[in-house]
């Protein structure tokens, strides 16, 4: 059975499965897709073409629409994962093993995803596989890369945000940065080896009818080292529809959501920062 280590950031779990040296060597390529694959060679993964399989980009997706205009030190690639032999054939071949490794490593954590959502179930009341769908078939690898950066007082590695998508696997390298708001106060989440954080995403929010909120955090830029870490995000399809489940409804406790597609949120959310505020047109006043 897992063995989890309560934090506010979510929880950080080991013995879960995904192997150690596989956790290893997905780090080391990410590691080496950043600082050492040329970038000449990376320029083709540089678009504004959000609908592209790869995209390599610096700060936040979609800043320029931010009201407060965010920027955050950082490089980030993301891709889709699966289905793995739709998707994997557009991924990197520099680093030369970046497929081998990045193939396997996405399918492993899926597995241990879909266990996590299969456990939530339960406390949910709802049947298991609920999730198993389109409630989590699109898959992101989204890898945050930070510099050593000159001056942290002065900007953040990723600002204070909650992950508006189903469910992520954070996976860290051992330099610290996550912090997590408990309280009102910051708290670093420290990476443990093999560990991967789990941090669950906004939908479950109205999932759970009100009664969990996705834990706000951000990343603080650090002065000597780089920080590299590998996301593993779980996000339905579009048109799945999210929404309180039954089983915790009733007199006492009244639907509190109205159900909504992830299209209709993402539409609407756009990069907000306040998970309320994103889920604001679907309370039912
Ligand atoms: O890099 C980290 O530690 C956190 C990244 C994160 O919160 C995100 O990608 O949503
Ligand atoms: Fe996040």
């Amino acid at each position: 059975m897992t063995k989890t280590r309560g934090t506010p950031a979510g929880t950080s779990v080991v013995n879960h499965g995904v192997p150690g040296k596989l956790m290893d060597d997905a780090m080391s390529v990410l590691i080496d897709f950043f600082t050492k694959t040329p970038a000449e060679y990376k320029a083709q993964f540089i678009t504004d073409a959000r609908d592209k399989s790869c995209v390599l980009y610096t700060s936040n997706l979609i800043y320029d629409d931010h009201e407060e205009g965010i920027r955050y030190w950082r490089d980030c690639f993301i891709h889709h994962c699966y289905p793995l032999e739709d998707h994997i054939k557009n991924w990197p071949e520099d680093p030369p093993k970046y497929q081998e490794v990045i193939g396997p490593y996405s399918v492993e954590v899926r597995k241990f995803l879909l266990t996590i959502l299969d456990l939530l179930c339960e406390g949910l009341g709802l049947e298991p596989g609920y999730f198993a769908g389109d409630h989590s078939k699109t898959q992101l690898l989204s890898v945050n890369h930070h510099i050593p950066c000159p001056d942290p007082s002065l900007t953040l590695g990723h600002a204070e945000h909650s992950d508006p998508n189903l469910i992520t696997a954070l996976h860290q390298c051992d330099v610290p940065g996550l912090q997590t708001r408990k309280d009102g106060q910051w708290i670093g989440v420290q990476p443990i080896p093999h560990a991967f954080v789990i941090i669950p995403g906004v939908q479950f929010k109205p999932i759970s009818n009100g009664m969990f909120s996705s834990p706000r955090h951000r990343v603080v830029a650090n002065t000597k080292k780089h920080r590299t870490t590998l996301g593993s995000f779980l996000v339905p399809t579009d048109d799945s529809i999210t929404e309180p489940s039954k089983a915790l409804i009733n007199e006492s406790n009244p639907q509190r959501y109205k159900p909504f597609t992830m299209g209709e949120f993402i539409a609407g959310w756009r990069g907000r920062l306040e998970e309320d505020v994103g889920l604001q047109p679907f309370v039912i006043e």
